[in-house]
């Protein structure tokens, strides 16, 4: 309990611990009010049932007095008019005090998800290696919504129904001690047990709600991202039968969890009868006079009718908050745990000491002695790597599969943080200058991502429309030889792609692709097999404009194709994680070199 809260605490910043503090006053002015609507009750009933007490009563006399007025008849007239105002003034009162909770929380909440979600994406890639696409979404999207709503909103509802029931108790205990604290033993002792006997259940139902989200995005988003694969092998049912069964046992937790939500209610009501009931005999026997009875009567009748509905909130938020217990770990842990270093010392490192536009990369990519491991792998995926490449020149890195070659290209991109050894770029650390380095690399992946968007702003990924230079894009679009293809369109680059490229060839994903990497004019061009899905004619066309920036750009290519790697500067081949071969172009090794390698 002592642990959720210090987890909750680092959720707010000083201003936004103000604004709860100020939340928790007008929740105990909420309070107080709930209990004096109900307080009034008692005399009002006192008075329409025996109205000569207005003459007895010292501070009846006295109202009656101040007021000057004519007949008991008026003075009653007021006090219903009175208790009628307060009534009012709560419930506006109340109004606004929701109003301004659910504001101050939900705010919290996209406060919360944004950062989560930011978090996310600056985390480094190993990370994303690491952990399933679906179960972010699912913390981002559900989660943080079950700590803002599920804990810290039913949390601070739970306070307010408590220091109701708590007000009104004392109110009830000053008129009717015994009856009083019978009625709470009761009802304390049966809520209580209820917690005791439940209290393991509804964690272990949380828990499991948590991991059948992630599950169920999951099912949908394989199906719908493999709907091609799924279609031709006719696997369509194994997608439904799958979703459907975690649809169902999400089904059984919900139905488990509404059902004990209600159990405590249909319990509760049952007893509070029987204590109104009781309390009414234990008054009787007390001997207490009729008028008395009938005005305590009313106010235990008042007070079960507003504890009521705040008993079964209270043992509804307590489930709640249990329940939803498992998504503050899980997003207290991904928000401010596991820091690692590589983000952190990359954006910050000796960054400032480089004026970054002005800084271009001239002399070379130095790979000193490079060791990387992926997680929980025994074996190196580069092993000892020493390379040097002069910028300006174009590289091809080839290999059998699996030798290592997109490890590396990721080691130079900055995506991996090597175990051992060091890149080094113009002297520099690379993850001592890696926003830099971020701003003058473009990289064309093997498969590319295309958003549902216009082919403008695919290609000019990540900037805002407004900003977006078409005459660059243009220019990219023709360096990718897509130019014709796109003025043949009749919307030319407002031309939506469809969900990740549907709309497009393989080829045309391939070359907006490359063109998205030219749009930002890249120093140096990491391409990782770009254009294996290119046919020969096209990949020629592509690879010849690829020719054309060499000289102006540094060329570092992962390539199968002979035809892709013939115009290198320099060839390095991977053998199991090491560099076993370089050559240069000028040397006449090269083609023997790839035909001993299964090049084709
Ligand atoms: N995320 C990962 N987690 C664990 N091991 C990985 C991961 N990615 C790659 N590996 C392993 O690292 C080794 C090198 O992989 P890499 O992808 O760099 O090879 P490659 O030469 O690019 O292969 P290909 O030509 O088939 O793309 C392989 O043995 C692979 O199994």
């Amino acid at each position: 309990m002592i642990v959720s809260i210090n987890k909750l605490k680092t959720f707010f910043n000083k201003k936004e611990k103000q604004k709860l503090t100020l939340l928790f006053f007008m929740m105990v002015i909420a309070a107080v009010l709930e209990t004096i609507g109900i307080g009034m009750i008692v005399p009002l009933v006192g008075i329409v049932t025996n109205p000569s007490v207005i003459k007895e009563h010292y501070l009846l006399i006295y109202i009656y007095e101040l007021f000057n007025f004519s007949s008991t008849s008026a003075f009653m007239v007021f006090s219903v008019l009175a208790l009628l105002s307060i009534f009012i003034l709560k419930n506006m009162y109340l109004l606004l005090f929701n109003y301004i909770q659910y504001k101050v929380i939900l705010n919290q909440q996209v406060k919360l998800q944004g950062q989560l979600f930011k978090k996310y994406l600056t985390r480094p890639y190993i990370f994303h290696l690491n952990r399933n696409t679906s179960t972010l979404l699912r913390n981002v999207n559900e989660e943080v919504a079950r700590v803002c709503q599920g804990i810290v909103l039913s949390a601070f509802q739970l306070l307010s129904e408590i220091l109701i029931i708590l007000f009104i108790f004392i109110l009830l205990i000053v008129t009717s001690p015994i009856a009083t604290i019978t009625a709470s033993f009761l009802l304390g002792g049966s809520v209580f047990i209820f917690f005791r006997v439940f209290r393991n259940k509804i964690s272990s139902l949380g828990k499991e709600l948590q991991s059948v989200n992630g599950t169920l995005i999951k099912w949908v988003n394989q199906g719908l991202g493999a709907n091609k694969e799924i279609k031709v092998l006719g696997k369509e049912n194994f997608f439904i039968n799958s979703y459907t069964n975690q649809s169902l046992i999400k089904i059984r937790n919900s139905r488990y969890i509404k059902i004990l939500e209600v159990v405590p209610r249909l319990f509760i009501e049952t007893l509070l009868v029987s204590v109104v009931l009781i309390t009414m005999l234990i008054i009787i026997f007390q001997g207490t006079n009729t008028t008395q009875l009938v005005s305590t009567m009313a106010l235990f009748a008042m007070a079960a009718f507003r504890i009521m509905p705040s008993i079964n909130r209270v043992v509804a938020l307590i489930t709640n908050i249990k329940y939803s217990k498992p998504a503050l770990d899980v997003v207290y842990e991904d928000l401010f745990l596991n820091k690692d270093s590589i983000t952190e010392s990359g954006s910050n490192g000796t960054l400032s000491s480089f004026k970054l536009s002005q800084r271009t990369f001239n002399q070379s990519i130095e790979l000193e002695n490079v060791f990387f491991k992926y997680p929980n792998q025994k074996n190196y995926s580069i092993k000892n790597v020493s390379l040097t490449i002069p910028t300006g020149k174009s590289v091809a890195i080839i290999g059998e599969s699996g030798s290592g070659k997109t490890t590396i290209v990721d080691i130079m991109l900055g995506l991996l943080l090597p175990e051992k050894g060091k890149v080094i770029v113009d002297g520099v650390d690379l993850h001592n200058q890696i926003s830099l380095w971020q701003k003058k690399i473009g990289y064309i992946p093997q498969t590319i991502f295309l958003s549902d968007d216009s082919i403008r702003n695919n290609i000019a990924f990540g900037v805002d429309t407004i900003n977006i230079n078409d005459d660059q894009v243009w220019k990219a679009l023709e360096q990718a030889q897509l130019k014709d293809f796109v003025l043949s369109l009749p919307e030319k680059l407002d031309t939506s792609v469809g969900e990740r490229g549907v709309r497009l060839s393989g080829g045309q994903r391939q070359r907006i692709g490359i063109a998205r990497a030219l749009y930002h004019n890249p120093e140096i061009l990491f391409m990782d097999e770009a254009t294996s899905a290119l046919d020969n004619e096209t990949e020629m066309e592509v690879m010849k404009a690829i020719d054309n920036l060499k000289g102006q750009k540094t060329l570092i290519i992962i390539a199968h194709r002979l035809s892709t790697i013939s115009n290198c500067d320099i060839v390095f081949k991977l053998k199991q994680a090491q560099i076993v071969e370089v050559e240069y172009q000028n040397n006449s090794s090269i083609p023997r070199l790839l035909g001993n390698m299964g090049v084709n």
